[in-house]
This record gives C-alpha cells, sequence and structure tokens, in this order.
C-alpha cells in the first residue's frame, strides 16, 4: 500500500481569490458540506479578519455537524513588533473558533524588507510567536511558507530558517506555496528531494497554476514526499487559479495508488465539480480533464471502433471512477463504427449492414451540406427511424404564412398561420409572436395540442443560430439548432436553410417528431 495523503481545499479561501469568483455564505456553507461528503480532509473556510461574511461563514458551519472534514480559518503572522496576544489576525484565527489554523509567512527575504518591512530576524520571530501562542491555545496549525520557491532560489539558507522555525514552533504541516506560480515540476521535486535528505519532514505544496504546472507541480510534490496538498475544485483562485483538486485527488488515488480519506468517493466527483460550478455560476470546462463532458467523449471514427471493441484500449481510465460517462459524438469524422453505437436502441447491427453503409453515407454528405448532428441526436435519431422504415411523419405541411409588423410607437409583432395535414385531415394553427420563430413554434403547437397534448410539456431552452457562409452576406445559409426540454430529457434538432425561418421551422419540427417517437408514441395515434 502507498504513503497517504491529505487533501486541503481551498475552494472558499483562494479559490475566492480568483476572477469573477463570488460565493454567498449560503454557497460557503452548502460547498463545504459537499467537500465534507467527497472525504476531503481540510476545508479552508476564508479569512476570518477580512469581512463580517468571512467571520459569520465560522459561527455558522459550527452547527453544521461535519462528517469527517476539519474546518480551518487562515490568516498572517503577526505584525512586525508586536505580540501574538495582541495581534488581530491571531486573534480573529482563535474567535473563529476552528480546531485547525492556516498561518501564512513570508520565506523570501525581499518580501520581508519590501512588502512588511521589518528584518529578517523579527520575520523568523513573528512565525515562531504565532506558531507557538495558537500551539498553545490547542490549535493544529498549518504553516503556508509564502513564495517558499521564489526564497529558496534566492536565498535557500534563509528558506530553511523560515521553515525551522515553522517547525520548532510545532506546526503540523509545513506548506511550501509556489505562490506566483512560477515553478516548474522538475524544480519542485529537486528542492522536495533536498529537503527530504536533509530531514525536513511533515511537508505540504501549494502551488499556483501560472505557467499551466500546478498539478504537475502538486504530483511531483507528493512524489517527493510531501504528505499533505493544497488545492481549489475545478482549479479556480488568484490570477491563473490553484491546483484543481478535480485532477489532482483522482490521479493520486486512481493512477498512483496513494491513499486518501476521498479515495472511495472519487464517483462523485463530477457531481462535485459540477455543483461548485454552479454556484460560482461559471459554466463548466467541458474539456477539463476526468470531470469535464468531454473528458470521455470520442468523436474520430477509429477511435469509436477501439470503444466499441474494448473501451480499455482508448480510454485512461474508465470515466465512471470519476463520476463521468462516456459519449461517442456524430460528425463528419464518424465511421460505421459510430453509427452503430447510436443504433444500438433499435438493435445489434454490424459493419456490412447496408442500413449502417446508408446512414454513413447520409451524415457525410449531410455534415457536408452545413448540418451538424454531434449535438443534435434528435434529429439523427429521425435519420436512422427513416433509414430503417419505422419513420412516420408527425404532420406534413402544406403551407405557413408569417408577416412581421412594426409602428413608430410600439415594438414589432409577428402574426402567422399554418395550414397542416394531419393524417388526411387539414389542421390549422394561428398565433402572435415577438419574432417569426416564436409564431412559427405558436402556430405550430396551436395546430396540435387538441390532437398530441404531450407536446405542452415541450419547452425550448436554447437556441442558437450560426451562419455557414458568411461571405454570402444576407443570402448566406444558417444552421440552426435547438435544445428542448421536457423537464425530463433534454434534446438537441438541427435545421439547415439560406432562409432562417425555414432553419427553425425544422429544427422545431424534428424536435416535437423525436419527442413523440421517443415516448414511443406514432405520431397519429
Ligand atoms: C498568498 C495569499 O494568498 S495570502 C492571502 C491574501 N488574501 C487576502 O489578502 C484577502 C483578504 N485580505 C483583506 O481583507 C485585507 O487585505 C486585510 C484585512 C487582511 C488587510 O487589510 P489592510 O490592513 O488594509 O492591509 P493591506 O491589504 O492594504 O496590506 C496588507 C498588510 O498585511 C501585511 N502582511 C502581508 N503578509 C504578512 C505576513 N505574512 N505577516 C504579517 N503581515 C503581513 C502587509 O505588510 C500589509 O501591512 P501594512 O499595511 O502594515 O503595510
Ligand atoms: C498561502 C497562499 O495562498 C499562497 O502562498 O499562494
Amino acid at each position: 500500500m502507498n504513503r497517504k495523503v491529505e487533501i486541503f481545499d481551498t475552494t472558499l479561501r483562494d479559490g475566492m481569490q480568483g476572477l469573477e469568483i463570488n460565493y454567498s455564505l449560503e454557497d460557503k456553507l452548502e460547498i463545504a458540506s459537499k467537500l465534507d461528503d467527497l472525504g476531503i480532509d481540510y476545508i479552508e473556510g476564508g479569512f476570518p479578519l477580512s469581512n463580517d461574511k468571512e467571520a459569520e461563514f465560522f459561527r455558522k458551519i459550527r452547527s453544521m455537524n461535519l462528517r469527517h472534514a476539519r474546518v480551518a480559518s487562515f490568516g498572517s503572522t503577526r505584525k512586525a513588533g508586536g505580540s501574538a496576544e495582541s495581534d488581530g489576525h491571531i486573534r480573529a484565527l482563535l474567535d473563529a473558533e476552528t480546531s485547525t489554523v492556516v498561518v501564512v509567512g513570508k520565506t523570501w527575504t525581499e518580501h520581508v524588507t519590501r512588502v512588511i518591512g521589518t528584518n529578517l530576524e523579527e520575520n523568523l520571530r513573528m512565525i515562531d510567536d504565532s506558531i507557538s501562542f495558537l500551539k498553545k491555545q490547542g490549535r493544529v496549525v498549518i504553516f503556508d511558507l509564502e513564495h517558499f520557491f521564489d526564497g529558496w532560489k534566492g536565498n535557500a539558507e534563509y528558506a530553511r530558517k523560515v521553515l525551522s522555525a515553522g517547525m520548532n514552533a510545532g506546526a503540523d504541516v509545513m506548506v511550501l506555496c509556489d505562490t506566483n506560480g512560477g515553478t516548474l515540476p522538475h524544480e519542485v521535486s529537486e528542492i522536495y528531494s533536498t529537503l527530504k535528505s536533509e530531514g525536513y519532514q511533515r511537508l505540504g505544496g501549494h502551488f499556483h497554476n501560472d505557467c499551466g504546472t500546478a498539478v504537475a507541480n502538486s504530483l511531483a510534490a507528493v512524489n517527493a514526499g510531501a504528505m499533505h496538498i493544497q488545492g481549489t475544485v475545478n482549479g479556480w483562485g488568484e490570477r491563473c487559479g490553484n491546483a484543481n483538486l478535480c485532477e489532482i485527488m483522482p490521479n493520486l488515488t486512481l493512477k498512483m495508488d496513494y491513499e486518501a480519506n476521498c479515495k472511495p468517493n472519487m464517483p462523485h466527483l463530477t457531481g462535485l465539480s459540477r455543483f461548485v460550478a454552479e454556484k460560482a455560476n461559471i459554466i463548466p470546462d467541458k474539456r477539463q480533464a476526468f470531470v469535464g463532458v468531454a473528458a470521455f467523449s470520442h468523436k474520430a471514427g477509429q477511435h469509436a471502433d477501439v470503444i466499441l471493441k474494448a473501451p480499455h484500449l482508448m480510454e485512461h481510465l474508465d470515466g465512471k471512477l470519476v463520476g463521468n460517462s462516456r459519449q461517442v459524438l456524430l460528425s463528419e469524422l464518424a465511421g460505421k463504427s459510430t453509427i452503430i453505437e447510436k443504433m444500438r436502441k433499435y438493435g445489434d447491427f454490424g459493419k456490412n449492414d447496408e442500413v449502417v453503409q446508408v446512414l454513413i453515407d447520409e451524415l457525410k454528405s449531410r455534415e457536408n451540406f452545413g448540418y451538424e448532428y454531434e449535438a443534435a441526436e434528435g434529429s439523427f435519431d429521425l435519420l436512422m427511424r427513416k433509414a430503417l422504415g419505422i419513420y412516420t411523419p408527425l404532420v406534413s405541411l402544406k403551407n405557413y404564412h408569417l408577416e412581421s409588423y412594426k409602428t413608430a410607437t410600439a415594438q414589432s409583432n409577428t402574426v402567422g398561420r399554418m395550414f397542416l395535414d394531419d393524417s388526411g385531415t387539414e389542421v390549422m394553427g394561428a398565433a402572435v409572436g415577438v419574432g417569426p420563430v416564436e409564431t412559427l413554434d405558436g402556430a405550430l403547437r396551436n395546430a396540435l395540442y387538441p390532437h398530441y397534448p404531450d407536446l405542452k410539456k415541450i419547452k425550448l431552452i436554447d437556441y442558437r443560430v450560426r451562419v455557414l457562409n458568411p461571405e454570402s452576406a444576407s443570402a448566406a445559409k444558417v444552421r440552426v439548432f435547438i435544445t428542448s426540454s421536457d423537464g425530463e430529457h433534454d434534446w438537441g434538432t438541427v435545421g439547415v436553410n439560406e432562409n432562417i425561418v425555414e432553419a427553425s421551422w425544422e429544427a422545431l419540427l424534428d424536435s416535437f417528431e423525436y419527442y413523440l417517437n421517443n415516448l414511443n408514441r406514432e405520431p397519429g395515434e
């Protein structure tokens, strides 16, 4: 069995120092609860001296009965020339009433002289006083050595003295911080190995991502002896962010075989990532390793072929282990394996089946024309039904007529009506909407609701238009994507035409047909 590593989450402290990241007090409490569920060892809840919301978090979290995680409050060493007992930072840490406190201290000599404006000896006393005092108050003390790596490069002897000051004062973990994110993995390996060989123990790591190497640095630190690693969910934090725990945790536990308390809960990792994104009001990064929707999505035909034969030959890890799922994407780069995968719901087909050839030809020719089926599987489902001879049209259009009008004082409106043939019976629908697409949708629903009341459940939740050949100016071809939902499932459909209304009509009708077909009710029943 490999060594055990402590996971320290700073989503709620350093994470909040990131661009556009703001969590309300309620968000912070809910995120803390999810981090606890995942088996995170430490949750750094904030900087209690900073503002009331931060201090209030520590009051509220006390009644939450976390099952596993220790909550930590964060602050600086005491001020130069003062005493720990009377220092505001130290007082705020005690008032937070957390069993664990994090004290950040300076390691880089220039920071000591130019930023906190004191001498090197006094900085060591500030570290010693602050940590010793907090230890005497019965706290677990985590010592963050700010700018450790730059400090080491500038004056390794002084960096060693800072480390020793923390260790001798009784700090439980000495966290080497790459505060400006400028350190590279080979330097991390070298420095931790040197420190280990000199007998320094209880080392941790805190890396920022300014060189895009925060995760690699964290793994290198653990590999070279660190027993505690810090990061944030989704890697969001100051400037380019912190080391991403959604990458560190699965790498450590599932690929490097380290032990960590979060290990059994890795199947909840994708859920945690998306939960925090929701709270941050940030669209999750689709391409994020392990937890992004693209992480186990296969587009190239040859890759889909491997997935069909033996998924482990294509994927570095089974996505289910981190709560993610596999997708095979439709596109002009697909091969027959992709089609076979999509046709599974209709039976087992092979590469020699004619219908598979028909569909791959159809897919490629339509993608060439301007359709895109990757996000429009509803429309592709109808193509499969047509190829299999099990498609019945919902209705056929006789005509639609739309008229937009605007007066000098009122906003524009569109009135419309349409005539449809529903199994030999003429049906008519009419509507007024702000624009032509809303009116088309309204008139279609007006015509169909009496016979297909289930359609009332469908809501259009997204509508996107892309101009395909902008050089043709207003005569350009457009592609319309519609995403629809019945509250339980979402599906996408596509239409392409020189006329945006016609492209929208195609995507709209596909959406309704897909829904009725997939409720297992044939149109007209
Ligand atoms: C590497 C990190 O991420 S450290 C965490 C950084 N996080 C934050 O700064 C977020 C919360 N911060 C705040 O709310 C405010 O900055 C406060 C309340 C902490 C301080 O506010 P102010 O007193 O107005 O000071 P200001 O922010 O302008 O400057 C920072 C002060 O901390 C001092 N300081 C910085 N690091 C240390 C340290 N390790 N030990 C002691 N003092 C320190 C600086 O010398 C400066 O003091 P000065 O005003 O006497 O020159
Ligand atoms: C402590 C910390 O957040 C840093 O050094 O980046």
